[in-house]
């Protein structure tokens, strides 16, 4: 196998659904910091202070801690947690997050506000970010509601224009699907249309 083991977790999902409730508002909070860090003009012996703040908090999660990553585990219950996901983790604060809904039909769309901290051109959102959300969509797009596994193997983007930060829509659909690969398009969009158009080759893996 190429990538990290996928856990089997017998931990039911309600005591999941407790630990994210837990979790979520630090993970919102966080991510709040980061933004607030971009975006102070409090004086110099206030940042220090926060600084020093910032670090005892730190020192205080890392009290007990895993000794890697968060990974990807599953119960079952066909419930899957994976916190540590850099578009959808719970306990990420550097995931947006993304929230996926799956329509009737097939499509995946996520409704996401993207704020200071995903800035490439000024005022608009940065490519990589937006690939980023993209992928992500499209993966789980392709892995047809978690029934089965799929990684990129091609990602190709065109950015129409500039994405300006602030409210946006993904969307995701398979166009077609050949053996192992899965052709997946996507498009990110703000209130006035598309952005960026996005289509891949997403492969179950040979292992899976
Ligand atoms: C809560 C739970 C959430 C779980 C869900 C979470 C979803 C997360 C979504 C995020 C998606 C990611 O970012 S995934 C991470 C980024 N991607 C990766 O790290 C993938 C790294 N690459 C690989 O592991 C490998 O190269 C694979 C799996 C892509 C392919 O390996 P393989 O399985 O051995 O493939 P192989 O037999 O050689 O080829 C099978 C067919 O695919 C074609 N093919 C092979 N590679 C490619 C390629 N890169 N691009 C196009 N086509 C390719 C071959 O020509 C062949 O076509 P033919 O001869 O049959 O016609």
């Amino acid at each position: 196998m190429s990538i990290g083991e996928f856990v089997h977790d017998e931990t039911p999902s309600s005591e999941i659904d407790r630990l994210e409730a837990l979790y979520r508002p630090l993970a919102d909070a966080v991510r709040d910091l980061v933004d607030a860090t971009i975006r102070t003009t409090v004086d110099d012996a206030t940042i220090r202070r926060t600084q020093a703040d910032v670090e005892a908090l730190v020192a205080r999660l890392r009290a007990r801690q895993l000794d890697g990553p968060a990974g990807v585990r599953f119960n079952s219950e066909a419930r899957a947690w994976n916190w540590g996901n850099a578009v959808v983790g719970q306990r990420n604060a550097l995931a947006p997050p993304l929230h996926l809904v799956r329509d009737p039909g097939g499509l995946l769309h996520a409704d996401v506000v993207l704020g200071a901290a995903y800035e490439g051109p000024p005022g608009l959102v940065h490519g990589g970010v937006a690939a980023l959300l993209l992928d992500h969509l499209m993966g789980e797009t392709a892995s047809a509601g978690h029934s089965r596994v799929t990684l990129t193997g091609t990602l190709t983007m065109r950015y129409r224009r500039g994405t300006p930060l602030g409210p946006l829509r993904l969307e995701g659909r398979i166009d077609r699907e050949d053996g192992r690969k899965v052709y997946v398009v996507a498009t990110l969009a703000d209130a006035e249309g598309v952005t960026v158009e996005a289509d891949g080759v997403f492969i179950v893996p040979r292992w899976a």
